[in-house]
């Protein structure tokens, strides 16, 4: 087994607000022990309803957020607490490309200006004819045409941006590049685009992807293995193509089908509130939505446990592919198996 390019364990951010004088600040837990690992060349998505926390996650993973606590360990090295200093030569490495093309790039700036900026950031320094080439390379591999390279953000449209989104965060050649919903401000023939771009560079070069998103259908079709977070927590790990055994996840799935009246199938719906990140209550975060709920969801957190090969799910009766559903799993306690299974 090769040393994973990210090894994530035990990763929490949580908020405070309020509080003063007499009243204990509160605390909101956006991201609770959070443990995974991606191996290099992998694409690992993330997927969830809006607010569980994928942002959050996205941007303590890269150290753009302190994590309140946990070990983030990039091609073997602990960046957790690594000072700002010693953590810059390495922030090369990893990159991010942010949802909304329109504000992550400075609008004062040339498209030529905005690719060469990472370079400037990290102190390196290129001859004329180096820049030309590299914008040059830069815009072929998003294919944006090389004229566009004069103007600025406001005279492209919001594909071609996001394009070059995607074209600097690859400016520095990282290895892994964190995608926080690079699609979700889009057109949808714009999105098809933008999905078949990223296709085509992983392909392309030795890159590894860390894919969030709140559309598991897409995630489905784009990612090698799918994380569903609900409330922080992390409640099922899968890989491509198999059948979601978390209640959570099933319902997601459902939602992001097309009706279609010749299909007769079993719907599952979630109906109820969402907890408070602030006030959860004890057993299963999903329990006053879900429709299996027992007694024992409202008693006992269950913990991410095995339900089939390279799939684990926080359910204490989860779904297929187990054969008794109604049967709590035996592994409700923390799981046997190594919590870094994606
Ligand atoms: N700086 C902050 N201070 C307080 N709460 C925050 C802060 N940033 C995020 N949160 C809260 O943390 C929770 C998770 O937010 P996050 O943006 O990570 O969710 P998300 O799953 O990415 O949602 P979306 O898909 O809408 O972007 C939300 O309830 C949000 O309000």
């Amino acid at each position: 087994m090769t040393t994973p390019i990210l090894s994530v364990t035990d990763l929490c951010k949580t908020f405070r607000s309020g509080g003063g004088l007499w009243r204990k600040p509160r605390q909101f837990h956006a991201v609770s022990s959070v443990s995974f690992d991606i191996q290099a060349g992998e694409t690992v998505g993330v997927v969830g309803e809006s607010g569980c926390g994928k942002s959050t996650l996205a941007r303590v993973v890269l150290r753009l957020m302190e994590p309140s606590s946990g070990s983030i360990r990039f091609e073997g090295e602990d960046i957790a607490a690594l000072p700002e200093k010693a953590l810059r030569p390495l922030r090369r490495r990893f990159q991010m490309v942010f949802q909304d093309p329109y504000s992550s790039i400075n609008p004062r700036l040339t498209i030529r200006e905005a690719l060469l900026e990472p370079f400037r950031v990290q102190g390196v320094s290129l001859t004329t004819a180096q820049e030309q080439d590299t914008v040059d390379r830069l815009m072929a591999m998003v294919s944006l045409n090389p004229v566009l390279a004069e103007s600025h953000p406001h005279h492209l449209s919001g594909g071609q941006k996001q394009r070059v989104g995607i074209a600097r965060a690859l400016a520095l050649q990282p290895s892994l590049l964190v995608l926080d919903e690079p699609t979700a401000s889009l057109d949808v023939s714009v999105q098809a685009q933008v999905i078949q771009l990223l296709q085509s560079l992983r392909g392309q070069q030795t890159l590894t992807y860390l894919f969030i998103s709140h559309d598991l259908a897409l995630v489905r079709y784009f990612c090698d293995r799918i994380m569903v977070m609900y409330l922080g927590r992390v409640v099922e790990v899968m890989p491509k193509g198999a059948t979601p055994a978390h209640p959570y996840t099933r319902a997601l799935l459902e939602s992001s089908f097309e009706p279609d009246p010749t299909q007769r199938r079993s719907i599952v719906r979630i109906t109820g509130e969402i907890p408070s990140g602030y006030d959860l209550p004890p057993g299963c975060a999903f329990q006053a939505r879900c429709p299996k709920a027992q007694d024992l969801c409202r008693q006992t957190r269950p913990e991410l446990g095995s339900v089939g090969t390279r799939h684990q799910a926080a359910c204490h009766f989860p779904d297929s592919p187990l054969p008794d559903t109604q049967t709590p799993r035996s592994g409700t306690a923390p799981s046997q198996e190594t919590p870094h299974a994606v």
